[in-house]
């Protein structure tokens, strides 16, 4: 079995539903690199930080820490000790995040926080295999066009169909410098597919990874 296991892909690309299907499958943690980033932006939100100043944020994150929790029925964010995961997937943390996590510092914080865990696990997010795990054992991206990931995300936020494609397509942009795939990940486009068929694609592939492994 692979210590670390990446997904990777765009915002509604289907990382972490398919990375908790995969992980319960494999018996493993699945563990969310964005609701670390969405954390952070919450305290920056909560004690008025401007998103713009790094050296601030990164003084409050020493005095205000966050905490992932990488539960298997999902994943939990502690805000100084409080759980905040209900308050992570809002429009208004969808809209500041980019900025948040658009600085080094911060990026630091994080990959930090993901390199302390223990594997093996199943990690997504944007950088997971390019970036933070480039030694992982097998590395997917997930991909899908803008509005078929709108659809996927509409009824999940409080706002319609053409601000829902306007905000994703306004992240990916912000994102950018961190989306870029590994170059040894295993693309899958996911636009045709349910989610079911990407979680046994996803297996199939890390199945057929093992049976090579000695
Ligand atoms: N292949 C798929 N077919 C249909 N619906 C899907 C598929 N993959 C994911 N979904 C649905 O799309 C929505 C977004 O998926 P999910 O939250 O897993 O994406 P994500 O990439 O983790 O998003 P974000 O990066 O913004 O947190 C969810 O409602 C999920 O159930
Ligand atoms: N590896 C990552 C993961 C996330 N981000 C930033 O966090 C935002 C929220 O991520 P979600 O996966 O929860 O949507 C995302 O828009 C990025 O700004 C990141 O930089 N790297």
């Amino acid at each position: 079995m692979p210590d670390v296991i990446t997904i990777d892909g765009p915002s509604a690309s289907g990382k972490s539903s398919v990375a908790r299907r995969v992980a319960a499958e494999l018996g493993l943690p699945y563990v969310s690199s964005g609701l670390i980033y969405r954390g952070v932006t919450y305290q920056v939100k909560r004690y008025g930080i401007n998103p713009d100043d790094e050296a601030a944020i990164v003084r409050m994150l020493g005095q205000h820490p966050v905490q992932l929790v990488p539960l298997p029925e999902g994943n939990r964010m502690l805000a100084e000790g409080q759980d905040v995961t209900a308050q992570m997937h809002t429009l208004e943390i969808d809209q500041a995040v980019s900025a948040v996590a658009r600085h080094p510092e911060v990026r630091a914080y994080v990959y930090r926080s993901l390199r302390a865990l223990q594997p093996p696990f199943v990690v997504e997010g944007r950088d997971m295999g390019s970036t933070v795990f480039p030694d992982a054992a097998l590395k997917f991206y997930l991909t899908a066009t803008p509005e078929v990931r709108a659809r996927r995300r509409l009824g999940e936020r409080d706002a319609d169909y053409a601000t829902v494609l306007a905000e994703l397509i306004r992240r990916d942009a912000a994102d950018a410098k961190q989306i870029p795939p590994a170059p040894d990940a295993i693309i899958i486009d996911t636009s045709a597919m349910g989610l079911e068929e990407v979680v046994q694609t996803i297996l199939e592939r890390i199945r057929r990874a093992g049976a090579k492994t000695p």
